[in-house]
C-alpha cells in the first residue's frame, strides 16, 4: 500500500492507486488551517475550456473557473457561482478529484475541490477575472484548436489532468516553495480514487 498523504482523508485513500509521486527526499509542510476553494472544468465533444487569468492569485495561467468558498456556501453552489461569475455558464458540475496545495509562505493550505462537466448552458465570456479559451485534448481531432497549454499553467495541472479528462475520480496533494519569481514544485503525490470510468 502507498503512503498515506497527509491532510486528506485517510479513508478516501483506502484502496486507491497511486498513480505518480515525487520529492521523496523532502518533508510535507505543516500547515495550521486550510481555506476552501473550488476549480471546475468543462469537456465538449474532444475540447476544454480554460479561462486566462487576468488578475489576482495564479495571474497570467490558465486554469479552470473557480475561487474561494463564501461562508453559508457549500462548495457546488461555490463551483456553480464561480462559473456563473467567472465565465458567464451554467453548468451541472460533478465532483472529480479534491486537491490539497501548500505553498511556502502561505500559512494556509489551499483545499480545492475539483469538479468537471460535459455541458453547459449561455455562452463563454471574457469577465473581469478570466479570459475563456477552448484548447483540444488529443491530437487527433480539431487540429484548429490550440493544445491543452500545459507551459501556461500550473506545473502540476499535467499530473492529474489525464485523470480529469479520463473521469476518474483523484486526490492530489502538491507543495510548492518560491524559487525569485517563480512558484516551483517540490513534492507531490496522486492517487486515482475510482476505477469505474464510462
Ligand atoms: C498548484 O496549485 C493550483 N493549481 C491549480 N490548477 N489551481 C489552483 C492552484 N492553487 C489555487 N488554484 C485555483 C483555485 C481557485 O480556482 C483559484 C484561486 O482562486 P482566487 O484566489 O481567484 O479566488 P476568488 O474567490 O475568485 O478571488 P477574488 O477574491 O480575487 O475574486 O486558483
Amino acid at each position: 500500500m502507498s503512503e498515506l498523504i497527509p491532510g486528506l482523508d485517510d479513508l478516501s485513500q483506502k484502496g486507491c492507486i497511486e498513480v505518480s509521486s515525487g520529492g521523496s527526499e523532502f518533508e510535507w509542510m505543516k500547515f495550521e488551517q486550510r481555506k476552501l476553494y473550488t476549480n471546475a472544468f468543462i469537456v465538449v465533444d474532444g475540447k476544454i475550456l480554460l479561462g486566462y487569468k487576468k488578475r489576482g492569485f495564479g495571474v497570467h495561467k490558465y486554469n479552470g473557473f473557480g475561487g474561494k468558498v463564501d461562508a453559508g456556501e457549500t462548495s457546488i453552489q461555490a463551483a456553480s457561482r464561480e462559473l456563473m461569475e467567472e465565465a458567464g455558464i451554467e453548468s451541472s458540475l460533478e465532483h472529480a478529484g479534491t486537491f490539497l496545495f501548500l505553498i511556502a509562505g502561505v500559512e494556509w493550505a489551499f483545499h480545492i475541490d475539483i469538479y468537471r462537466a460535459d455541458s453547459y448552458t449561455g455562452t463563454p465570456i471574457e469577465t473581469e477575472e478570466m479570459h475563456p479559451h477552448w484548447f483540444r485534448i488529443n491530437d487527433e481531432d480539431h487540429l484548429d484548436t490550440p493544445p491543452i497549454p500545459f507551459d501556461k499553467m500550473w506545473e502540476s495541472d499535467d499530473l492529474w489532468f489525464p485523470l480529469l479528462l479520463k473521469k476518474r475520480n483523484f486526490i492530489v496533494r502538491t507543495d510548492y516553495i518560491r524559487e525569485g519569481e517563480r512558484d516551483v514544485l517540490r513534492k507531490w503525490c496522486v492517487k486515482e480514487t475510482s476505477f469505474n470510468a464510462s
